[in-house]
């Protein structure tokens, strides 16, 4: 029986690359849709001496590129930021199975395939609701997400500003100094208030751990497309709940929805779908006039997915050196 492969985080940073991404959790999405993936629902484990939560997300998606059975372990330790040297807040390894015998065959870093796997499902629900018009785009939050969102987001649309707040406007004034001067630009701008930022965005993400709403809807330009990623007290904090009883409101997948987002269900908020029955073409495309809002709480599908990519590239980069 041989032993399991590890592929660190400074490997798979280097064999991630945006257009396999997309592809993967595209796949992935379909695939939960089209009823080709399994995920149990996921765990949490909250630490009584730590404000530390630990997540167990297990899936299997069955696909030819893609497929792979697997289980993301992932924490989410909200003071790793105030440390003296400061660690991300979110923190994963994916464990991927032989499917047939079930033996470990890797451990593959997580950290970095969160942080991508989650910035292109925001690019592939927007793709799917909000398939042109784009100018502006509004980043709320210059965390891990916020900074991802920002270069996702301009690998694969044209905006001509991209614009990023944060509540310590500080920290979005360095993420954008940085990516104005990496990208050699000037479309990157900070923004002193969150509607400053959202007035006039045609999308928005938002991507923080806000508690309470800080998108307000008479912000909101008709049309526009939110991709709310973040989770303060739960996962749907971040926008106020009249934008979400008067929007079009899609979802990863039902069965996170059913038991995640049981919050917004008492509101009366109806889900459109999954986002994988738009892609499908199953689900009509909202009308362009429309609020569209995809609510993202990340699936084990995914990151399945993720780690089957990466696990291939590995291999392959390993047999030709
Ligand atoms: N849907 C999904 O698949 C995933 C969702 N997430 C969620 O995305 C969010 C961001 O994660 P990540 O970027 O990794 O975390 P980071 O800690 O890197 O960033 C968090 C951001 O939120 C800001 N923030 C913290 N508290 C508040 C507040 N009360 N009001 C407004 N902004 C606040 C922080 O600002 P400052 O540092 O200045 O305080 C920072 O910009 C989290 O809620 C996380 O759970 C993460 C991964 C996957
Ligand atoms: O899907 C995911 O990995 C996470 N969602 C919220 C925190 C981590």
């Amino acid at each position: 029986m041989s032993n399991p492969i590890f592929i660190h985080e400074d490997q798979v940073k280097k064999l991630l690359n945006w257009d396999s991404t997309f592809d993967a959790v595209e796949a992935a999405l379909e695939s939960v849709y089209n009823k080709r993936a399994v995920q149990s629902p996921r765990t949490f484990t909250q630490s009584t001496t730590s404000k530390t939560l630990l997540l167990t997300m297990p899936g299997h998606l069955d696909n030819e590129r893609f497929g792979a059975l697997g289980c993301k372990l992932v924490t989410v330790a909200p003071d790793n930021i105030n440390l003296e040297h400061p660690l991300p807040t979110i923190n994963a390894q994916i464990l991927l199975f032989e499917e047939a015998t079930g033996i470990l065959k890797a451990v593959v870093g997580g950290t970095e395939i969160t942080k991508w796997r989650t910035a292109a499902a925001s690019a592939v629900a927007t793709k799917h609701l909000k398939p042109k018009e784009f100018q502006v785009l509004a980043i709320l939050g210059a965390g891990v997400q916020g900074r991802i969102h920002a270069i996702c987001f301009n690998h694969f649309y044209d905006f001509k500003e991209i614009r990023i707040w944060n509540h310590n406007v500080h920290k979005a004034e360095t993420l954008v100094q940085e990516l104005n001067q990496v990208y050699n630009c000037q479309k990157f701008k900070c923004c002193q208030s969150n509607e400053e930022c959202v007035r006039g965005a045609d999308v928005v993400v938002t991507a923080t751990f806000a508690k309470s709403p800080i998108v307000q809807k008479e912000w909101l330009k008709d049309g526009v497309h939110i991709n709310a990623v973040g989770a303060g007290l739960v996962h749907h904090s971040e926008l106020s709940e009249s934008i979400y009883q008067s929007s079009h409101v899609y979802i990863d997948h039902w069965a996170g929805a059913q038991t995640e987002l049981a919050g917004l269900g008492k509101l009366g908020v109806e889900f459109k779908g999954e986002i994988g029955g738009v892609i499908t073409g199953d689900l009509p495309p909202p009308p362009l006039d429309q609020v569209t809002v995809f609510q993202s709480l990340g699936m084990a599908a995914e990151d399945c997915a993720m780690a089957r990519l990466i696990y291939d590239l590995f291999i392959q980069e390993s047999n030709m050196n």
